[in-house]
């Protein structure tokens, strides 16, 4: 991303969402209970306490083993801008019950992200479950405050990314991978994110134009079938010359393509009575309009009788002219078949007319393609050059929540634990480092937890990793690399760390991916990657469960 546009990001984003007159990131963006308990902290006294919360996952997304962590930047503007305003105080004395003490909504007026930390692992990265992706300190009342949009703000975010970089994983690095999902996301807030997190996860472009213009996307796009339809015949064509490339003369162009729908009609076989005449009209004026770019929608009446050979004698009349032109788009039927049909007319056309160009034109596909289509089609052996995906991808329709939860870990120096029937919920207690070591050929081999305290493991030493819960799992790694994998990115009511731009999480995104073992990213029963902690915290954790679980009594 350009600095032009991360300067417009700062510039506009508080207009991004203007909905009802103010930023919809804001401190009332919370649910009702994070008040309610902020006024049971106050009254009790205990709202400057010290507290520890993280913030994690208990399972990764889309029966994968792996998520990309996304969303940081604006959990760090949201402190950036913490405050109840005037209005906001007006409102929750009338939500808040009559018995609440007006000295608490004085208190309100008070509270900002001034005392808060937010340590956090670096956004783009890969994670896993139970490492906190960020740990918040600071005075009980106002951390708890933050609980809701710190989750809304990393669970679609991360989500969203993780799906992007699966549809980038079944479709290989070479295809473009281009976002059309704004249609049908949900709601604008909803599709600015899409927009934004997936092409962090790795897609190419979007066809969203406010995202390119407030996250500098690339904002790439073909046109509808309505364009297509909206022309009857060659007499619609009411502009018909075209000046050539070089600017040395000018034809008329509806001619020039009837010249060459002849000629190919026998290259590539097909019937000139046959081509739907408003489809050749509509691509003559889409090509007249953008002789340099020009990329037809095929599939509006028939792909193989009539939309391509459309394309070809509009794309042959344009190069006698000069110009390229970029391809084709289809977004039904078979698209494998199509697609591999398609590539081998523009073999023998390419063939034909000495053109190697030709038979790299784009063939873009899409029509509610989901990662499961991608990898059939990859068995197919199909031709296609770029995926234009909308719904399946914005709306996660595979999974559509992360669950990230926040949990109090401690409180005035004290750990706490969160007891649960189901051993999965257990919280792992106390202020923790998290660090990913790496085995002999670079790639992530486990992450350990540790309390704060502990030293830092090292390179070349063995260290064990045991499952936090489940005793006999355990096993020593020695390290060849080991990264701490938190940042403090506020402190002090300031931000203290670099924001990278979203081009540059792009890039973090795709390396950190790069690191982690094949097995662990694959479609089909994919490996668990190892989060463990030390046998330190493993002894810690069991010596806390045991003392804070009741002892049962048979009769
Ligand atoms: N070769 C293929 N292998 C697997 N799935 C495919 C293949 N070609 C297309 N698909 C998928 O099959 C589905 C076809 O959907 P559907 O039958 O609704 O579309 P259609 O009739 O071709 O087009 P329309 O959108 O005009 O109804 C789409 O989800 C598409 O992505
Ligand atoms: O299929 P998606 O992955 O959501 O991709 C976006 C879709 O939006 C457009 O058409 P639209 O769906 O509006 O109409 P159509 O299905 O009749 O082509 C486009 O042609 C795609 O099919
Ligand atoms: O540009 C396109 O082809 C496009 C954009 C949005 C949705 N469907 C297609
Ligand atoms: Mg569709």
């Amino acid at each position: 991303m350009s600095a032009f546009s991360n300067c417009i990001v700062e510039q506009e984003h508080s207009q991004i969402f203007k909905m009802g007159g103010s930023y919809v990131v804001q401190a009332l963006l919370t649910d009702l209970y994070q008040i309610t308990m902020a006024y049971a902290y106050w009254k009790c006294g205990k709202m400057n306490d010290d507290s520890v919360f993280d913030l994690f996952f208990r399972k990764n997304p889309f029966q994968g083993e792996f998520t990309i962590f996304a969303g940081l930047e604006e959990c760090i503007r949201l402190l950036q801008g913490f405050r109840f305003s005037d209005s906001d105080i007006e409102y929750l004395k009338i939500v808040m019950p009559p018995t609440t003490d007006p000295e608490f909504f004085n208190y309100l007026k008070t509270v900002s992200a001034k005392d808060i930390t937010l340590s956090a692992v670096p956004e783009g990265e890969v994670v896993f479950p139970k490492v906190p992706l960020i740990t918040v300190t600071g005075p009980l009342a106002v951390v708890q405050l933050l609980e809701t949009p710190l989750l809304n703000l990393v669970n679609y975010a991360s989500l969203v990314a993780t799906n992007a970089a699966r549809f980038r994983l079944a479709a290989g690095p070479d295809i473009v991978l281009l976002e059309f999902g704004l249609r049908r996301a949900q709601g604008p807030d909803g599709g600015l994110s899409a927009s934004r997190y997936c092409y962090l996860g790795g897609f190419d472009g979007t066809s969203n134009v406010l995202a390119g213009k407030l996250f500098g996307i690339p904002v790439k796009g073909t046109h509808a079938h309505a364009f297509v339809t909206s022309f009857i015949n060659l007499q619609e064509v009411k502009i018909r010359t075209l000046m050539s490339a070089e600017g040395s003369r000018e034809v008329d162009f509806v001619d020039l393509c009837l010249k060459y729908q002849a000629e190919l009609s026998s290259i590539i076989d097909f019937l000139p009575d046959q081509v739907v005449e408003g489809e050749l009209a509509a691509f003559i004026c889409y090509a007249l309009a953008f002789c340099t770019g020009f990329l037809a929608l095929i599939d509006t009446y028939d792909v193989i009788r009539s939309g391509l050979p459309n394309f070809c004698t509009v794309a042959m009349a344009l190069h006698e002219l000069g110009y390229q032109a970029q391809g084709i788009r289809l977004d039904s039927g078979d698209l494998s078949y199509l697609s591999q049909l398609v590539k081998s007319k523009f073999v023998k056309i390419a063939a034909h007319y000495r053109l190697p160009w030709f038979e790299k034109l784009s063939i873009v596909a899409s029509n509610d393609i989901n990662e499961d289509t991608i990898h059939s089609l990859n068995h197919q052996g199909h031709t296609i050059s770029c995926f234009g995906i909308g719904t399946h991808l914005v709306t996660c329709q595979k999974q559509p929540a992360l669950g990230c939860i926040f949990k109090l870990v401690e409180v005035k120096k004290k750990a706490r634990i969160k007891l649960s029937e189901d051993v999965d919920k257990v919280t792992i207690p106390g202020q923790k480092s998290v660090y990913r070591l790496y085995g002999a050929n670079g790639t992530a081999l486990v992450d350990l937890l540790q309390s704060s305290t502990e030293p830092v493991p090292q390179v070349g030493q063995r260290v064990l990793c045991q499952h936090p819960f489940q005793e006999t799992k355990r096993a020593y790694v020695i390290p060849t690399a080991v990264r701490s994998l938190h940042v403090t990115w506020w402190k002090d009511g300031k931000v203290v760390q670099y924001l990278p731009t979203l081009g540059e999480l792009r890039e973090k995104a795709k390396q950190s991916l790069s690191s982690v073992r094949p097995d662990h990213k694959r479609t089909l029963n994919p490996t668990p990657y190892k989060v463990s902690v030390s046998s330190a915290l493993y002894t810690f954790i069991h010596d806390l469960w045991l003392e804070n679980a009741p002892i049962g009594e048979l009769s």
